[in-house]
């Protein structure tokens, strides 16, 4: 039997005697996806258990149950004293939780794999306790706005995807008043639109205006699936913000002064019909607006509020490099800091935090968005022509908890906000926790593991030099990554198949 990361395959002897644990439910068995060198363990029915099991509310000693890919009962209680009669794979003290549903990450295939791909992007989430993407229909070449190109992404993604994957696709002006090209997008199997409030710097994926929103909301009532808002826009009359004259485009508050918070209120003020529209007995009632990484911590996110108050179906995202990060932080010329909207003060870091934990932020994601590196200009230091996006992916666990501890973050909190709203907002019902009948997309990782972000650790996203957390201390280490029941990643290994599925809405 393999040894499994950190854990011991206890041997264990089939006896008659009955489960001392209470056995809360039994799955109807669920036919294996595993295949030939997709899971580093040679079984499709075993136990893992720790004494950190993150599931039904609480976190406490308890032993999961998997069986052909999915879970099939927990036991809750001290597990040592359990009789299983399967192989039981036993993590001690580490934390066993929900894999990672990480809604927003560009991985950039067909067309720009030399940027991420799907083979390094999918093994760096696996990596990462990620055990379902969501893949952002832009950066990819060509953008992901009609059924045609949704086809060559999937053709793409073949036999190369190491978690599961779903796709979001484009709502630009040109599907956004054609009903029936949005009707073939989403039934070939999109699992949400994406738009853009301003310039994507993608030259296929044009902006759209909240006339384009309001009318593509129409059509995704139909579907129940959400709309993915990039909430910036360049407000009609620009307050005069200090930047004309001689602009140093390396100074990193040069960046910062020319996407100022008003850009994402301007955008959301813009969105105040369409978010109408999605209230029960609206025209769109019946599909829901998500903000993607909310930076501004003042008036955008009380607009969101007064918008969740009101009825409207809406959530917000923020970002772990906005949590982690602030601007004076960020050296000047360090464009691997560069992201649209711009990571701002330690003011509005603190906000964005407190909005997290008291849950008007529903969830986070990476938004990974690398580039190749030459794209981020990294000699030259010009943050106003290097490309904007955060290369993370592999780290926002580590991340997510090592800035966050400090405000006294929960392992509940944790899986709340990296996989049951995740779930929810991608229409996953059998993904985002641990219960009887579920997936099997189990992260096990230890809190308490420090390590520095140097040389020697090993990066699976493409380019490690991009990467804003190079160099940081982080607490957090995981150790092993399930995805439907298959071990895909332990002890730095990967599973040798790519048998992650493609997630296709019905
Ligand atoms: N085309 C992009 O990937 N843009 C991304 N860039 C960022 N966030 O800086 C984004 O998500 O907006
Ligand atoms: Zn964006
Ligand atoms: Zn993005």
């Amino acid at each position: 039997m393999a040894a499994s990361a950190k854990g011991r395959l206890v041997p264990v002897l089939a006896v008659a005697a009955a489960l001392a644990a209470v056995l809360l439910y039994r799955a109807p068995f669920s036919k294996s996806l595993g295949g030939e060198g997709c899971s580093l363990l040679p079984h499709d029915h075993f136990w893992i258990a720790s004494d950190r099991v993150v599931t039904l509310g609480r976190v406490g000693p308890a032993a999961v149950e998997v069986k052909g890919g999915l879970i099939n009962a927990i036991a809750v209680g001290d597990y040592r004293n359990f009789v299983l009669r399967r192989p039981l794979i036993d993590y001690g003290d580490a934390v066993i939780m929900p894999g990672l549903i990480d809604v927003h990450a560009h991985l950039d295939e067909p067309g720009r794999e030399e940027w991420e791909g799907f083979s390094t992007g999918t093994r760096a989430a696996a990596a990462g306790g990620i055990t379902t993407l969501v893949d952002m229909p832009l950066n990819s070449f060509p953008s992901t706005v009609s059924e045609e190109t949704l086809k060559l992404k999937l053709e793409a993604a073949r036999d190369k995807l190491y978690v599961d994957v779903g796709f979001w696709g484009g709502l630009v002006p040109e599907n956004a008043f054609n009903p029936s090209a949005l009707e073939s997008l989403l039934n070939a199997g999109v699992l949400g639109l994406k738009s853009f409030m301003c310039p994507s710097g993608i030259n296929d994926f044009p902006m759209t205006n909240s006339t384009h929103i309001e009318e593509g909301l129409v059509t995704l009532a139909k579907y129940k699936r959400p709309l993915l808002i990039h909430a910036e826009r360049i407000p009609d009359v620009e307050d005069d913000d200090g930047l004309d004259g001689e602009l140093d485009p390396r100074s990193y508050a040069t960046y910062l002064k020319s996407r100022p918070p008003a850009w994402e209120e301007s955008a959301i003020r813009d969105l105040q019909r369409a978010m109408k529209d999605t209230e029960a007995g609206g025209r769109s009632e019946g599909t829901h607006i998500h903000i993607v990484h909310l930076s501004d911590a003042t008036t955008s996110l009380e607009l969101m509020k007064d918008a969740k108050r009101s009825g409207a179906s809406v959530t917000v995202e923020t970002c772990p490099h906005y949590l982690a990060f602030s601007a004076d932080e960020v050296p000047d010329g360090d464009t691997r800091f560069k992201c649209a909207p711009p990571i701002r003060d330690g003011m509005n870091r603190e906000n964005l935090w407190k909005a997290l934990l008291d849950g008007h932020i529903d969830m986070l994601s990476s938004d990974h968005s690398p580039s190749a590196p030459d794209l981020k200009l990294m000699e030259e230091g010009n943050f106003l022509k290097a490309w904007g996006g955060i290369s993370s992916l592999q780290f926002v666990l580590p991340v997510t908890w090592s800035y966050g501890k400090k405000y006294g973050i929960t392992l509940n909190q944790l899986a709340a906000w990296w996989s049951e709203n995740p779930a929810k907002l991608a229409g996953q019902k059998n993904k985002g926790a641990i219960l009887p009948g579920y997936h099997a997309d189990i992260v096990v990782w230890k809190p308490e593991a420090q390590f520095e972000l140097d040389d020697s650790h090993s990066v699976y996203h493409k380019h490690r030099n991009i990467s804003a957390y190079l160099g940081k201390e982080l607490s957090g280490k995981v150790l092993s990554t399930f995805v439907r029941g298959n071990l895909v990643f332990a002890e730095d290994k990967h599973a040798k198949a790519a048998c992650g599925v493609q997630i296709l809405a019905k």
